[in-house]
């Protein structure tokens, strides 16, 4: 879908890419990174919008540099600023948006219906914009990028500016457009988590260098760390005590739990093979609790920052 090869862009005072080489194939794609990292600065050059300075670039095969026209044809864009006129309705836009993008006007109406009702906006379709939440202003820029059927879609930071629940919802809104129509994504963040869970791939890059590039899985591989939760009795009122201390007289040192700094009610300890899973369950049993789960941990993606990174990776995780 994408490939970058040496590609750069240098502004007067600041290297905004530098060298990236990447492949991105179909799927819903994540690129994250920091505040400045040059996400944007990507899209427009893959877009045909903004020339780079050095490298090439291809999206579905079509030189960015010369082919800018024939991409924005087959590529939806949603951009991360707010660039909605506010006396115009959802409808008006939308369909003016698909006339520009070539469709006659038959078609661009049924196509702007169809898509506002994708994105839930159906019922305030006829609202001037100026009125709408930023929930709404997101869909209905998420609306003009798809109307026109693209292949492919780059999302800049659809997730701004969303409370949790709004951003659950725009997530899912995503996943689908994969899922349902079959279109690409090439999705933004700066938000490494929200990725986790919507992309299938996921790009890193730090001040326009790559960090890594892999596939979710590969960044949420399972660990050999085993969490555990039990119920608390009369007998035991503090379940996750008693079966720490139980494993301990069996040899088995849990990393975390009950009674250690920073825990809760969940054990972790690392499992030497099968018998480890054998022996919690028979030790759970023998003091009449009740398992709540047992279950590997996984990785998760903001783990492949190193240690330098410490403090932009918490900045990452935590929304800032
Ligand atoms: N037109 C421009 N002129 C000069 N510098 C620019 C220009 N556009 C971007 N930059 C700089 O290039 C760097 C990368 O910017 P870019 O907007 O691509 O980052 P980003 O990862 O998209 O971050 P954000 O989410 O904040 O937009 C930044 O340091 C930015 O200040």
């Amino acid at each position: 879908m994408i490939a970058t090869e040496s590609l750069s862009k240098r502004f007067p005072r600041v290297t905004a890419l530098d060298r990236l080489s990447v492949d991105v194939g179909p799927g819903v794609t994540g690129l994250v990174g920091a505040n400045g990292a040059g996400k944007s600065t990507l899209i427009k050059i893959l877009l045909g919008l903004s020339p780079a300075t050095e490298g090439r670039a291809e999206v579905l095969g079509l030189d960015v540099a010369t082919k800018g026209a024939a991409i924005r044809e087959r590529v939806g864009y949603m951009p991360e600023h707010d660039c909605l006129p506010p006396d115009v309705s959802a409808t008006e836009f939308v369909v003016h948006m698909a006339r520009m993008s070539g469709l006659p006007p038959t078609a661009a109406r049924e196509r702007t219906a169809d898509t506002l009702r994708h994105v839930g906006l159906y019922e305030e379709r006829y609202r001037p914009m100026g009125g709408y939440s930023t929930g709404m202003k997101q869909r209905v820029k998420l609306a003009q990028a798809l109307v026109h059927d693209p292949d492919l879609v780059f999302l800049d930071e659809p997730t701004n500016g969303l409370d949790p629940v709004g951003r659950d919802e725009m997530l899912g809104l995503i996943r689908r457009i994969h899922t349902d129509f079959g279109i690409s994504v090439l999705v933004t963040s700066h938000l490494l988590g929200e990725l986790e869970r919507t992309c299938d791939h996921v790009v890193i890059i730090d001040g326009g260098k790559l960090l890594r590039s892999s596939s979710t899985t590969d960044f949420t591989q399972t660990t050999t760390t085993l969490a555990v939760e039990v119920t608390d009795t009369d007998e035991h009122p503090d379940g996750t005590r008693a079966v720490r201390e139980a494993l301990l007289a069996r040899g088995i040192t849990v990393e975390s739990g009950s009674g250690l700094p920073g825990a809760g009610h969940i054990l972790l300890l690392t499992a030497q093979g099968e018998e480890t899973y054998d022996l919690i369950r028979d030790v759970i049993a023998d003091l009449g609790l009740g398992l709540v789960r047992m279950e590997q941990r996984r990785h998760h993606i903001a783990e492949v920052f190193t240690e330098g990174d410490e403090q932009r990776k918490e900045a990452a995780v935590h929304g800032s």
